[in-house]
């Protein structure tokens, strides 16, 4: 659904920048007041993270556009039995988007085996860009990073809808985009607001409805969507984070007052699960 968007409110700039984030000192309690608040208030927040360089930024760009730029039957080869990984098409549903879910990218094994999948004669640059692009991230495996390409739409076509309305089933989300931008979030009162990362160097960190499950409901997972507005090609890269173990809350968070919300269930599982039946993520 497209809706007419306001801008009254701008999810809140975190700056991780220039700060001592060890566990312990006053920096790192504070950020980490700021981060809770965010969570609780509207599910996410733009971080501002200044050790990823404009050289990183351009070299992840220019990656997604080379392989996006690949012939169908070269992307459609990265495929597997479960549809979580790989490469998915433009649909009916959403024709203007194609995009890759690139499985453990930060295993140089992983990497290297879906470079040489893509480009036989190989592509080093790609295969550099990803892994550096992750390891600035986490060194951790249970992630899974997905390339994105939404095509602008022709004149003709009334269907502007990049990605459906839905909330995320990872535990937490981490998005970066070229210059183009189409991501709303709505608000926890209903409203939908732009969101454009302010520079290169900036992240759009959204929780997941596993994040509320997790902390029994404090969290609050947003419904977000992507509209493609203009005239231009949008480039994003999701690096979605899953729990590997059953999702439920510590036992700090529960007592008489607060009661257990929601089932535990199985990250992974129920990814997989909403994955294959195309489009029933949740809303709400
Ligand atoms: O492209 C974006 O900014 C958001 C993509 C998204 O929400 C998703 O793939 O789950
Ligand atoms: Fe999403």
């Amino acid at each position: 659904m497209v809706s007419n968007t306001k801008t009254p409110f701008k999810v809140p700039v975190i700056d991780f920048s220039g700060k001592d984030l060890t566990p312990g000192t006053s920096d790192w309690i504070s950020t980490s007041n700021e981060v809770r608040q965010a969570l609780e208030d509207c599910g996410g927040f733009e971080a501002a993270y200044g050790k990823v360089s404009p050289k990183l930024h351009g070299s992840i760009c220019h990656a997604m556009e080379d392989l996006f730029d690949l012939p169908t039957e070269n992307k459609s080869r990265y495929t597997f039995d479960t549809p979580f990984y790989g490469y998915t098409g433009p649909s009916a549903q959403a024709p203007l988007r194609e995009s890759v879910n690139i499985r453990d990218p930060s295993n140089p094994e992983e990497a290297k085996g879906f470079t040489d999948l893509m480009w036989p004669e190989g592509n080093e640059t790609f295969r550099f860009a990803v892994e550096k692009y992750h390891k600035s991230h986490v060194e951790a495996s249970t992630y899974i990073l997905r390339v994105i390409k939404y095509r602008d739409p022709q004149s003709s076509e009334t269907n502007i809808i990049g990605c459906g309305v839905h909330a995320d089933m990872s535990f937490t989300t981490i998005l970066h985009q070229n210059q183009v931008s189409g991501l709303q979030i709505k608000t926890k009162d209903g409203e939908w607001i732009d969101v454009a990362p302010s520079t290169s160097c900036s992240f759009i960190v959204m929780a997941g409805y596993p994040f509320t499950v997790w902390s029994n409901g404090r969290v609050h997972a947003p419904v977000h969507q992507v509209v493609m507005k203009g005239d231009k090609t949008r480039y994003s890269v999701a690096l979605f984070s899953y729990g590997t173990s059953v999702i439920q809350p510590p036992e700090e968070f529960i007592d008489e007052e607060h009661p257990l919300k929601y089932k535990p269930f199985d990250n992974i599982q129920s990814a997989i699960f909403f994955t294959k039946s195309k489009g029933s993520l949740p809303t709400e």
